[in-house]
């Protein structure tokens, strides 16, 4: 091997903690991310309970994550990287040769743009349902809630949804001929829509193929059991 190439495995890799929650749609954006990476061996997940609040204790906001939401990355020097898609772009560029955020500046540009639209028109929708009009994470940390608020934006995500099937009806992945970033956003877009009971419209026959496709990759099927220690 040429001396001026560096083998993958002596690249110094950061080592790397997640505040988490193992189960959570956000979250699992960054753990199918990592597994696609093979990153996770760089990784300690340290749980953060939503359902108890901790996210939004004065200590969370004020040391690891302003909008008190997860997931969180804390590099060993310290650094904090927040915002699924910011950390989607860290851990792909890691290795130098990004694979779910874009090769050319035109891929890096449609799959910001579809991985944007899938949270705006589908993920976040679904979240705002979630926390409004639902019981959501519980009385104790839904201090706020507006269930027509709730109510509108459910209705928008199964708009989503069907936007989302037109697109799959024409190209094989949400922003073209590969998978990417924008594919992990609408993944955790119905992941959060099985946890609300909110079905995929029986018409939407390209985006349930799609879906199905995608549970058969193994970092999405294995995202939840990722973080248990080896037995
Ligand atoms: N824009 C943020 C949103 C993150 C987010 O909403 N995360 C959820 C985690 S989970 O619900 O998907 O598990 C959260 O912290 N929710 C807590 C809350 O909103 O109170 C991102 O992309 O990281």
């Amino acid at each position: 091997m040429s001396s001026d190439i560096t083998p993958f495995d002596v690249i110094k890799l950061p080592r790397m903690k997640i505040y988490d929650f193992p189960t959570g749609p956000y979250p699992a954006r960054v753990r199918i991310a990592l597994a696609e990476k093979n990153l996770q061996s760089r990784v300690r997940f340290e749980m953060v309970d939503l359902y108890k609040g901790e996210h939004k204790k004065p200590a969370f906001i004020a040391t690891k994550n302003y909008s008190g939401t997860l997931p969180v990355l804390e590099l060993d020097d310290g650094t904090l990287i927040a915002e699924c898609t910011a950390i989607t772009e860290y851990l792909d560029a890691l290795d130098g040769a990004p694979t779910l955020t874009g090769r050319t500046p035109r891929e890096k540009g449609l799959i910001h743009m579809m991985s944007k639209r899938a949270e705006l028109e589908l993920l976040d929708a679904i979240s705002v349902y979630f926390h409004h009009a639902t019981p959501g994470l519980g009385p104790d940390v839904e201090i706020y809630q507006n269930a027509e608020w709730g109510l509108r934006q459910r209705d928008k995500a199964v708009r989503g949804m069907h936007y989302f099937d037109g697109v799959l009806r024409t190209q094989p992945f949400v922003a073209g001929e590969i998978f990417s970033m924008a594919d992990i956003t609408v993944i955790g877009g119905l992941i959060f829509a099985e946890i609300v009971k909110l079905p995929v419209p029986a018409e939407c026959e390209a985006l349930q193929a799609w879906y199905a496709r995608m549970q058969e990759r193994p970092s999405v099927k294995n995202r939840v059991t990722m973080s248990e220690p080896a037995t």
